[in-house]
């Protein structure tokens, strides 16, 4: 995009367009664009594509998206020798007092480390393969000039050259066969989003010289996003390209106005202004967003379910005319469970299209005394003269994965889809290539193998973007953690607009726990903190339920409220905590924010502005000290955080395998940019590391370019080497620096009960989550495998696991009143809608509750007589919080708490090599001494609170 000044020389000729109609122009300008009507007999053709020609001009004008500025740095807290990573100070962790607790981490650290040379660092730099192409440019593409002067203009700051997915798919969309619908499959951060904005821009654009038409001629293309998140953005990128200048002439003023030249007076197409985008995501009331269809929404980006609704329940919101219908992170949609909505909204939208149709004609036969024979179908049109039926509606379907469920849902509901790719070459497009694009046959069933077997199905991360693996033993991950962020944030000093990171971590409560953690440390003393300090340092959100009856949006997994302790935590009620960003001791200037589901709305925004922009007391326009986001899942999926420079994952994906990750290493490395990105495995799932490449490379089989680009290594860092680049230091004080941060964590949560039940429910959660990963990732993922009491010092717990369960449970019990009687209200508020709309018939309602039934009764059938899955089932239930105290029991109990033993070994060698009990069956003998074993182990810690008897001493129980 720097270059873009350069490219301004380069415009292609002008190319040919077809004669502009004449009216709504001069004529429009004498009235004032007033609406008029169309000429009686104005057999007006159905807009077609126009390729036209203009000189470029120059467009300055406000710019609109948010980019990073350099504010002065803000002064932070007294910075300790923690700061500066590459501080070679002698000084060592805070000296003992007496009583005060000990903790170390590195004695008895499971065999030291392994070290492994970190690589990466060494790799040659690989060339993006999603950068935008040398040589062709958005003219060459057809594209109308409107909109390639916009693209270069700066509300845009797009420049003029597209992207691998662009070359191949603007062609495609824009004078591709009219009669087949289209899969775009691509790269993340490879520019779907313009890659079918621009085509329904450009299709809709001659409609806008129509001065008789306007916004209440309805909704002309909608496009559905999985999340709110998603849709937010793509409607703001669909309202920015509205914002183009609507004639040439305005551009050539607006350019002769500011190179003081004379104005040129031809070229005068008017164009009247109607065409705008609206959202409908539930984030406003449904009335509110009744009365906006009821005025019309050329443009509308939608949530599936909030759409759905409109279309069974608003009788003015009018599809009828609908010429696009795009289904954005198909794959997302799908696996959220979204199939039946989607379908339901095509099956709603082409009743209403065939009702408007049959309306039109029976009105024009009634016109010209004619018979329905005498009438042919595409020469059908309404009041305004526009044929709307001339063409089918074009289905566009976007991923960046083609799975199985994605291919049948195109082979089931696309016209003989035509599958777009983006090449990772970024070679011009061949149109007609196979390389590029592809027929994919109605029958998906029978087409599958075409296309996960060939070369189609793609996996590949962007070529340039260093992808690492960090093995880490589990009570080093908290300090493994900030060693990454430390050296992502000093890294990319010299770079400020890759100074963002983002990380994932698997559960709602980890997240909350984090972020609240980050902001409550104190390094360089253990001092307590003021009361306002106290004040602030816990925000915690209320959790909704898995899925929003209103947009069905889902929500991040075991968001369970953390439940009040001693009477002074604050659940926030589903009130919006105004305070999006914490800072932290560690990283003094660089704020932190978070995002999951179960925050409300208007935080979810704030904290997404606030990581892309810049916000807060201390920051105040942008982060030239960076900005960290902690985020689940929510985030993996096309959001387009500008200059994200490093994304961590601290849990692997639970769910979504090799997609999922690549989804997530997708926010950086956008466009061609440089990024890179850290997973954690633990020791015993460091296999996964290989599979993940192994996927990856079997993805790209048979694609030279791709595989010669490396793409799919994912080099193997040891934690040793990430924790000495983060921490610095001369030899080993490294270790000591580490020490004293994880002291500065446990010291937050021994401070404070509301940290400390913060922490315990974050545990909790994440063993929930842990406990979810599918049957086939079980071998690795597995929570018997787990070294809970290692695993609780990632929390910054000093506690047994035995205790802290008992302690969640007491405290849920505790706070059990006022969350139960939400739920229950949630539930009756359900019940009664549900109620409502079977009383009405509504389709939305039935198929949610037989869709339920079948998954409910199918999984009845697969755990009946599996103990694992059973206890799989009752973790999911705690998921989705359905889970009791006794639940909550039957998980802990049902971990090989063995692994306790000290000398006994680690989790996974206790578990005796028993492997999946689903896999092996069960023995009852085994789990009952284990159960036994389990149990006094909590007797025991109860009566006398020491579990060092059994050996445990890493627990430390003063
Ligand atoms: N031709 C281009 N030149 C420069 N920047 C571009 C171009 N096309 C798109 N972009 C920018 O690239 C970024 C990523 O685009 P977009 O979000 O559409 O990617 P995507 O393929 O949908 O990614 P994901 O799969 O992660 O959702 C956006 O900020 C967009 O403005």
């Amino acid at each position: 995009m720097n270059d873009d000044d350069d490219l301004m020389l380069n415009f292609a000729a002008p190319v040919a367009r077809p004669a502009a109609k004449a009216k709504g122009g001069a004529a429009a300008r004498a009235n004032g664009n007033k609406r008029q009507q169309p000429p009686a007999a104005a057999a007006a053709a159905p807009p077609a594509p126009a390729p036209a020609s203009a000189t470029p001009a120059a467009i300055s004008t406000k710019r609109i998206r948010i980019d990073s500025s350099k504010p002065p740095l803000p002064s932070g807290r007294p910075a300790s020798s923690f700061n500066d990573p590459s501080s070679s100070s002698t000084a060592g962790p805070s000296r003992p007092k007496p009583g005060m607790i000990i903790s170390s981490l590195f004695s008895g650290a499971p065999s030291s480390f392994t070290v492994v040379e970190d690589e990466a660092d060494s790799r040659k730099p690989a060339k993006p393969t999603n950068a935008p192409g040398d040589t062709s440019t958005f003219d060459g593409l057809g594209l109308d000039p409107l909109l390639v002067a916009h693209l270069k203009s700066s509300r845009m700051s797009i420049g003029n050259r597209p992207t691998g997915i662009q070359r191949a798919g603007l062609p495609a969309l824009i004078n591709g066969d009219a009669a087949r619908d289209v899969l775009l499959h691509s790269q993340t951060g490879s520019g779907k989003t313009l890659t079918y904005l621009l085509p329904i821009l450009q299709s809709l654009l001659p409609l806008c010289t129509e001065t008789w038409i306007d916004r209440s001629v309805g909704t002309l293309a909608i496009i559905l996003a999985p999340t709110r998140e998603l849709a937010r953005q793509i409607y703001e990128v669909a309202e920015k390209l509205c914002q183009l200048h609507l004639s040439l002439k305005e551009q050539k003023e607006e350019a002769a106005a500011a190179e003081g030249e004379k104005e040129d007076e031809d070229d005068a197409v008017r164009r009247t202004r109607w065409l705008v985008p609206g959202l409908l995501s539930g984030g406003s009331t449904k009335n509110h967003e009744k009365a906006r269809l009821r005025k019309g929404i050329p443009i509308l980006v939608a949530t599936p379910g909030r759409l759905l609704d409109h279309l069974q329940t608003t009788s003015s919101f009018d599809v009828g005319k609908c010429r696009w219908l795009v289904l954005d992170e198909a794959d997302r949609l799908l696996e959220m469970g979204f199939k039946e909505t989607l379908e339901g909204i095509l099956k709603a939208m082409d009743g209403r299209r065939r009702l408007a149709f049959n309306t039109a004609k029976e009105t024009m036969m009634e016109q010209r005394g004619i018979t329905s024979g005498a009438l042919p179908n595409e020469e059908v049109e309404d009041g305004t003269g526009v044929k709307w039926w001339a063409d089918p509606r074009k289905v566009v379907l976007c991923s960046a994965t083609l799975d199985e469920n994605v291919q049948m849902l195109a082979g089931t509901h696309l016209r003989t889809p035509q599958v777009v790719r983006g090449g990772a070459d970024l070679a011009p497009l061949k149109p007609s290539s196979t390389e590029e694009s592809g027929d994919l046959k109605p029958t998906a069933k029978s087409e599958t193998a075409l296309l996960t077997g060939g070369s189609y199905s793609r996996l590949a991360a962007p070529a340039q973007l260093r992808q690492h693996a960090v093995i880490v033993p589990p009570k080093l991950r908290l300090v493994t953690l900030i060693a990454l962020l430390r050296s992502a944030l000093s890294r990319n000093a010299a770079n400020v607009d890759a100074r963002r990171v983002i990380v994932f971590i698997s559960c709602t409560d980890s997240v909350e726990y984090y972020w609240n953690a980050l902001g409550g440390v104190r390094m360089g003393d253990d001092t307590e903190a003021t009361d306002d300090e106290e004040e602030e340092d816990i925000a915690v959100e209320e959790d909704t339920s898995d899925v929003d009856p209103e947009d069905g949006e889902l929500k991040a997994p075991a968001a369970k409220a953390p439940a009040k302790a001693n009477g002074k935590l604050r659940p926030s009620k589903g009130k919006s905590s105004r305070k999006v960003e914490k800072y932290c001791d560690l990283f003094p200037k660089t704020p932190v924010f978070r995002l999951h589901g179960s925050l409300a709305q208007s935080d979810r925004i704030a904290s997404l502005k606030g990581f892309s922009a810049g916000l807060g007391k201390k920051v105040n326009t942008s982060h030239k000290e960076g900005a960290i986001l902690f985020c689940t899942s929510v985030a993996a999926r096309g959001l387009d955080l500008p200059s994200v420079g490093c994304v961590i994952q601290l849990d692997p994906p639970t769910e979504g395998g090799p997609d999922e990750y690549l989804h997530r290493i997708g926010r950086t490395a956008r466009v061609g940019k440089d990024g890179e990105s850290w997973i954690m495995f633990l020791p015993h799932e460091k296999e996964a590391r290989k599979r993940l490449e192994d996927a990856m490379q079997r993805d790209v089989e048979g694609d030279a370019a791709a595989k010669s680009a490396s793409s799919s290594v994912i080099a193997e860092v040891s934690a040793e080497t990430v924790l000495k680049r983060g921490f610095g230091g001369r030899g080993d004080e490294y270790e000591s620096r580490a020490t004293e941060v994880q002291l500065s964590f446990e010291r937050w949560v021994l401070r404070k009960e509301e940290a400390a039940a913060l922490a315990r429910q974050a545990f909790m959660s994440h063993i929930r989550a842990y406990a979810t990963h599918p049957s086939n990732e079980k071998d690795l993922f597995h929570i018997r495998f787990l070294h809970l009491g290692h695993l609780a010092k990632s929390f910054a717990l000093r506690e047994a696991p035995a205790m802290v369960k008992n302690k969640a449970r007491g405290a849920a019990d505790a706070g059990s009143g006022s969350l139960a009687s939400s739920a229950m209200l949630n539930r009756r508020d359900r019940k009664r809608e549900d109620k409502a709309g079977l009383a009405r018939g509504e389709p939305r309602v039935e198929a949610h509750r037989a869709s339920n039934r079948a998954r409910l009764a199918a999984k009845e059938e697969r755990t009946k007589d599996d103990p694992a899955a059973m206890l799989a089932a009752a973790i999911n239930a705690g998921r989705k919080g359905r889970v009791t105290a006794a639940d909550a029991d039957d998980i802990m109990e049902g971990i090989d708490l063995s692994s306790l033993g000290g000398a006994g070994g680690t989790g996974k060698g206790a578990a005796g090599g028993g492997g999946n009990r689903g896999q092996t069956g069960r023995n009852s003998d085994a789990e009952a001494r284990m159960y036994a074993k389990v149990r006094a182990l909590g007797r025991q810690s109860k009566s006398g609170g020491k579990l060092a008897a059994y050996g445990a001493d890493e627990f430390q129980i003063a």
